[in-house]
């Protein structure tokens, strides 16, 4: 019988584009799918945005949409990373949908009309307010100095200089970072999940720590079931009762029988894997797909659907806590089990961020030609089914795609198929040897040990095993020297089974590493000639297909590529002929056009959301000075309005390439413009932290000078351009 498996990822919150994290999450989840699949399992695997919340009402507000067209517009970009890296979602939906409406909805109805009595409990809590604004602050709006250390411009639940954690009531001077105004203490009714509930609790302890989860994982929560002391001196309390309403504005579900009460975003974040699952159901997916004719709800209730939910370290209270307890006492199904990875960083540690934009842009890896298998093999080669941060290292991404996957694995096809193709017509003999039938008998076993390392994420184990028996298949080429047996035609028996050995070898291996590599797999099955899609296959490779190269190395230039930043256009000109590293990353290069204004084209049309990325800000410019070994740069010290932790003003450095127009001593104390977000830069001279804009005509031969902007008196240093 197949198993019935129902499979998700973590839903990304639709602020931003996936980062690389995202996409490790994917290609790990997606790896156990494809595994799944081949063993003749019935795989429903689902993906959603997850699109409410403040955040994202407050980010379309900013970009002057509404948050629905704001998450439409993130949503629009998804699948191109999708596709792009081989993950085989069988949906993609969205929390702000009808499903997730109506599913969210009557979870809550079934917590609240309990017959054993009600999970749900209405309380009357103090919270900020933003007069200005109308509305609640969540705690991340509300700032102001820290009671403990006294710095300033802190968030509302935690002091980012000294540490300590407070309530937002304890900030001194606090102030709404939405409007600035000082919030006031306000009533509000709130709804709350009753997870302290002896019956939430037993059950809690219970789910818990009966051994599904990862140890590291159990260990961590079980501190949060007891009563303890922290270092403060304070005492937490055990379980605690979750707040799971927000009130209007607010970008969400209402909340049932009460009127500008919204779900809190955690509450149907979740649901929106139940949404999906129940979308791709409607549309008719699984009755295509496995001929499983069953609705939604009847899915749900079998006794052999068995749930699963890939997530990150950061998440796991929503996943093993409350979200157990929302299914478990609505009358739900729970999942089986939560499988919890740790953070990917990238180069040593630099951690991945949205709004820094560091990392490993996951497009841009893509648009090099970088072939998306190989991070999929680099990844594997070092996930496992711990909870542990992993490491994205270019030499060490070289070494493990050119070295191990190229050079043990591919080669072992191309350095036998030629001769059965000249020699043999293609054909292979089942003559394999005593050794090589020994070899093959080898690989061939390897299955089942293969097998139970994907079925338990220790994929870190199943490609060293796969590299391993590369090693032996090496080692027996080159004991046997095809390449000498083909100087005489007295070998060709020899030949002929030396080449048969190597090719059922790599359709073995080939397989093996399906799940990791399907696109490879799928080129691989019209060479050999049989399925790459099942994970047991009988019998011998009986003749193959001319031999295509199957996969490029990846070289050093490409990797230079993608974690070359970006060159802001003013620190590039005047430049008449641009040392050709630089020229490569430059922006495209725009042909001069004399007939447009400026001499160039004008660039595509933007929306108001691709504007609003760029934060202009006035500069002051307190200090410039030329550069010794630059005819090109100036130094300029800008002030930009921005303080430190301690409240002291700070300045920023940023380079411009207008030395050729203005003397340091005739733009001191001027204002300009700074692109003040745009990521900073190492420069020759060092750090340049933003950049100034300047015009200049496309020609420079024929109209030369790049000038500067100066806003009009009264500007202030830090006030934003809209
Ligand atoms: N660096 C990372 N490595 C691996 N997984 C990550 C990384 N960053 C986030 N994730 C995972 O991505 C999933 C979805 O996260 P989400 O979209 O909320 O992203 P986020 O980067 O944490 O952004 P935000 O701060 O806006 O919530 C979660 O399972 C989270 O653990
Ligand atoms: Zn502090």
């Amino acid at each position: 019988m197949p198993r019935q498996l129902f499979v998700t990822t973590a839903l990304p919150y639709a602020n931003g584009n996936f980062h690389i994290g995202h996409i490790m999450e994917y290609i790990q989840a997606d790896i156990w799918v494809r595994y799944q699949r081949m063993q003749g399992n019935a795989v429903n695997f689902v993906g959603a945005d997850d699109t409410h919340g403040a955040p994202i009402m407050i980010a379309a507000e900013k970009a002057g949409v509404t948050p629905e067209q704001f998450v439409a517009n993130i949503a629009a970009g998804r699948k191109q990373y999708l596709d792009g890296f081989h993950i085989s979602f069988d949906n993609w939906h969205s929390t702000h949908s009808p499903e997730n409406t109506e599913l969210a909805r009557q979870i809550y109805r079934d917590l609240r009309d309990r017959a054993d009595g009600s999970l749900i409990e209405v309380r009357t809590i103090e919270q900020f307010f933003d007069p200005e604004k109308n509305m609640f602050l969540p705690d991340r709006y509300i700032k102001g100095e820290c009671p403990k250390c006294h710095a300033k411009d802190q968030y509302g639940d935690n002091c980012e200089v000294c540490g300590s954690v407070y309530a937002p009531t304890d900030l001194i001077n606090p102030f709404s970072a939405l409007s600035g105004a000082k919030p006031e203490l306000k009533n509000s009714e709130h709804y709350f999940f009753k997870l302290s509930d002896p019956r939430c609790v037993e059950f809690l302890e219970n789910w818990t720590q009966d051994g599904k989860l990862q140890p590291e994982v159990a260990n961590k929560i079980k501190e949060w079931f007891s009563v303890r002391n922290n270092p403060d001196g304070t005492q937490s309390e055990g379980l605690g009762d979750w707040d799971i309403s927000r009130d209007a504005p607010y970008f969400g579900i209402e909340i049932p029988d009460a009127p500008g009460k919204y779900f809190y975003v955690w509450l149907d974040a979740p649901v929106g894997y139940l949404a999906s699952l129940k979308n791709w159901f409607d549309k008719g997916g699984p009755k295509a797909k496995h001929g499983d004719t069953r609705s939604f709800d009847e899915y749900m209730a079998a006794s052999d659907t068995e749930q699963y939910h890939f997530i990150g370290k950061d998440i796991v209270t929503f996943h093993t806590l409350f979200w157990p307890a929302m299914l478990k006492f609505s009358g739900r199904k729970t999942p089986n089990n939560v499988f919890v990875h740790g953070f990917l960083t990238v180069n040593n540690g630099e951690k991945m961020s949205k709004s820094r934009g560091t990392g490993l842009d996951p497009l841009k890896y893509l648009s090099l030609g970088m072939n998306a298998e190989w991070l999929r093999y680099y990844l594997a080669a070092k996930l496992s089914a711990r909870n542990e941060d992993i490491d994205f290292n270019a030499e060490d991404f070289m070494l493990r795609v050119n070295s191990d996957l190229i050079g043990k694995f591919i080669n072992i096809a191309s350095r036998a198929a030629g001769f059965l193709t000249k020699r043999f017509d293609g054909k292979l003999t089942s003559n394999f040897g005593t050794q090589g039938g020994a070899l093959l008998a080898e690989i061939r076993g390897a299955s089942d040990a293969l097998a139970s390392h994907f079925e338990a994420r220790e994929y870190s184990k199943a490609t060293r095993e796969v590299m391993l028996l590369a090693d032996k298949v090496n080692a027996y080429v080159d004991q046997n020297k095809p390449w000498d047996l083909a100087k005489d035609v007295a070998n060709n028996e020899a030949l002929h089974q030396v080449c048969s050995v190597l090719i059922n070898a790599f359709d073995a291996l080939s397989r093996y590493l399906a799940p990791v590599l399907p696109g490879l797999a799928q080129a691989v099955q019209s060479f050999v000639g049989r399925p790459m899609d099942t994970w047991a296959v009988a019998g011998d490779v009986q003749a193959i297909q001319p031999y295509q190269h199957l996969m490029q190395r990846v070289t050093p230039e490409q990797l230079e590529a993608l974690f070359e930043p970006k060159e802001p256009l003013a620190q590039m000109k005047p430049t008449q002929a641009a040392p050709k590293k630089v020229a490569k990353s430059a922006p495209a290069a725009v042909p001069a056009d004399p007939n447009a204004p400026g001499g160039e084209a004008l660039a595509p049309t933007i929306s108001i959301d691709d504007f609003a990325k760029i934060d202009l800000r006035i500069a002051k410019i307190v200090n410039c000075e030329a550069i010794e070994g630059s005819t090109k740069l100036l130094r300029l010290t800008l002030d930009v309005g921005e303080k430190n932790a301690e409240g002291q003003p700070t300045t920023r450095n940023v380079f411009s390439g207008i030395a050729s127009m203005y003397k340091p001593e005739e733009l001191v104390g001027q204002l300009t413009v700074l692109v003040a977000n745009l990521a900073p830069r190492k420069m020759k001279f060092g750090m340049s932290e933003g950049m100034v804009m300047a015009a200049s005509h496309a020609d420079e031969g024929a109209n030369p000078g790049i000038y500067i902007l100066n806003p009009w008196p009264g500007a202030q240093p830090g006030m934003r351009i809209h």
